[in-house]
């Protein structure tokens, strides 16, 4: 229980009706889950408007309506806060109410297209390792110490997100490493954290049926790095054409990584096979277990982080040569009639193409390389045919299949996909809707020493279709057909 005056602390407020002198049971931004004593916050959604439900709200028992406009007829028994933001007052009234649990342990945001899981689980990992208990709110899962929970969002709203960091607190965690996607910058869900640092990964072609221009998913991305005061650090990726970019007027500490250009942290590869790659690290070489150059680029930013939190120089290279590979990314393995075969949540063209090059680095004989590949339905449709252009270029064989239909008519996503692929690799192109038929054809295709990639899915352990979540999941499949 709070009362409502001690959380209003950096709520901007435009106007106020009604005693602040109350008690406050939850706050909730949804009317279904209202009860009493519960604070209610308006928000105008993509889908509906939370407004049209304060009187629902009211009727289940909330006592507070946090708006943006105040409803005509006003109820003498409930307080009405009007804001100029309803996103922004959540995010700091969830703050508050749980006691600002983000000032209490060590925390780190990892934003950028492609790479927050990777950098965000490596540093749950290594700092696991190296003893400490920490926190981690990834797109994969949630974890508090050693417990698991199923995350919903890659960045969870700000009421989750407040709820999980307090009971990091009390479970003793000292760090927590999370991602924070666009969406969450755009819709407010990390306003009100106080983060200790910050990573920019890299910044690609995705999500532009929600940010709408390249500038406006760029501009999003910036300011969170425009959030970090100057106790905190950022390290941003130089070899990406939008690192500098990030940092501009941020008044945090910063710092610079790098494969190609000059960088505060400098890293090389030197050497790659399927199981690992040898990199230098600054002035130091290490095995790895994890391969790509785009990883060799998240390892640099979490060795930056890692010591930028005071862990010394010899334990952090200890810990990343043990790091294996996060679930979904670059998951692999060698079946019995020596096919390999590769899992990889590569959802963006950029993400495609950096696997397909890994492949192709990796690859020491003239062996078929057979991708499984198709595109999310209601999300970004620019990203379709970039996708089937790359997979069909970089591929011996292609596939093209559902990934998440959502509410969309998967043929029409794949002749989304198709009109990609470029005349002289029309007939490397087989489209099979089904997953797991595409998976299987793959299957039969291979020969021994062949390479097959099933892009998209990684982790993820359902197919969605039309608001419903089926059971799959791409790397038990593999495995099943290449074992029959
Ligand atoms: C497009 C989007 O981001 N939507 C998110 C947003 O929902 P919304 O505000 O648009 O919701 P809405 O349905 O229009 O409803 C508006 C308001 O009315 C309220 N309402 C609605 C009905 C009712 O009966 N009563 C009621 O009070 C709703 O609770 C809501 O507050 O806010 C909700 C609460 O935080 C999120 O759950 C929801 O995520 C949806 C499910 C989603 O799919 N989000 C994806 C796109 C997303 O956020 N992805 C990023 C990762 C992307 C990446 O990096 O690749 C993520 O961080 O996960
Ligand atoms: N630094 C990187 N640069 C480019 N591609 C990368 C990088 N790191 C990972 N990838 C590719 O992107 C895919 C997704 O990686 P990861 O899950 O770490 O990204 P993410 O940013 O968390 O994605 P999401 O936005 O879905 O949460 C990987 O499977 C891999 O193919
Ligand atoms: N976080 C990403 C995941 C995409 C994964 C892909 N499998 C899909 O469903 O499009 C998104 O919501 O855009
Ligand atoms: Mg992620």
């Amino acid at each position: 229980m709070r009362k409502l005056e001690n959380i209003l602390a950096n709520v901007s407020t435009k106007s106020i009706i009604g005693s602040v002198d109350i008690a406050i049971d939850a706050i909730t931004f949804d009317s279904r889950s209202v009860k009493s004593s519960t604070l209610f916050v308006a928000i105008k959604g993509t889908e509906v408007d939370g407004h049209n439900y304060i009187q629902k709200a009211i009727d289940l028992g909330a006592s507070v309506i946090v708006c943006e406009i105040l409803p005509i007829d006003l109820n003498q028994e409930v307080t009405y806060i009007q804001v100029e933001n309803s996103n922004e007052a959540l995010a700091f009234l969830a703050s508050n109410f749980y006691d600002n649990p983000s000032t209490k342990l060590k925390l780190v945001g990892v934003t950028g297209t492609n790479g927050k899981t990777t950098i965000a689980t490596l540093l749950y990992n290594l700092f696991s390792q190296a003893g400490f208990q920490v926190g981690l709110l990834s797109t994969v899962k949630v974890m508090i110490g050693q417990e698991n929970f199923p995350a919903t969002h890659t960045t969870p709203d700000s009421i989750s997100i407040n709820k999980y960091l307090a009971q990091m607190v009390d479970t003793g965690c000292q760090y927590c490493f999370m991602e924070v996607s666009s969406h969450g910058i755009a819709q407010k869900r990390t306003a009100a954290l106080d983060f200790n640092g910050g990573l920019f990964t890299n910044l690609s072609h995705d999500h532009l049926d929600y940010h709408k221009t390249f500038a406006e998913y760029r501009d999003v991305k910036k300011s969170f790095f425009d959030q970090l005061d100057k106790k905190a650090f950022a390290i941003t990726n130089a070899d990406d054409k939008n690192g500098e970019f990030m940092l501009q007027n941020c008044k945090a500490n910063k710092l610079s990584y790098g494969l190609k250009n000059v960088a505060d942290i400098h890293g090389q590869v030197l050497e790659s096979q399927i199981s690992g790659m040898l990199m230098r690290i600054q002035n130091n070489e290490i095995w790895v277990q994890l391969i790509g150059s785009f990883n060799a680029s998240n390892l640099l930013a979490v060795y930056g982080a890692a010591i930028n939190l005071g862990l010394s120089e010899e334990e952090v290279l200890l810990q990343l040569s043990t790091l294996k590979s996060v679930s979904g990314r670059f998951q692999y393995f060698v079946s019995d009639d020596k096919i390999t075969a590769i899992v990889d949540y590569a959802h963006t063209p950029d993400a495609l193409e950096n696997v397909l090059k890994t492949i192709e680095e990796i690859r020491t004989r003239n062996e078929q390389l057979i991708t499984v590949v198709g595109c999310g339905g209601n999300r970004d449709k620019t990203k379709r045919p970039e996708m089937g252009q790359i997979a069909s270029e970089m591929s011996n064989q292609v596939i093209f299949t559902s990934d998440n239909p959502r509410n969309e008519d998967p043929m029409v996503i794949l002749s989304e996909i198709e009109a990609g692929v470029e005349a002289q690799n029309v007939r490397k192109v087989l489209t099979i809707e089904d997953r797991a038929q595409a998976i299987k054809t793959a299957c039969k295709l291979a020969k021994s020493g062949d390479i097959i990639l099933i892009a998209g899915k990684g982790h993820e352990d359902y197919q969605e279709i039309k608001g419903v979540k089926y059971h799959f999941n791409d790397y038990e499949l593999v495995q099943e057909f290449l074992k029959a």
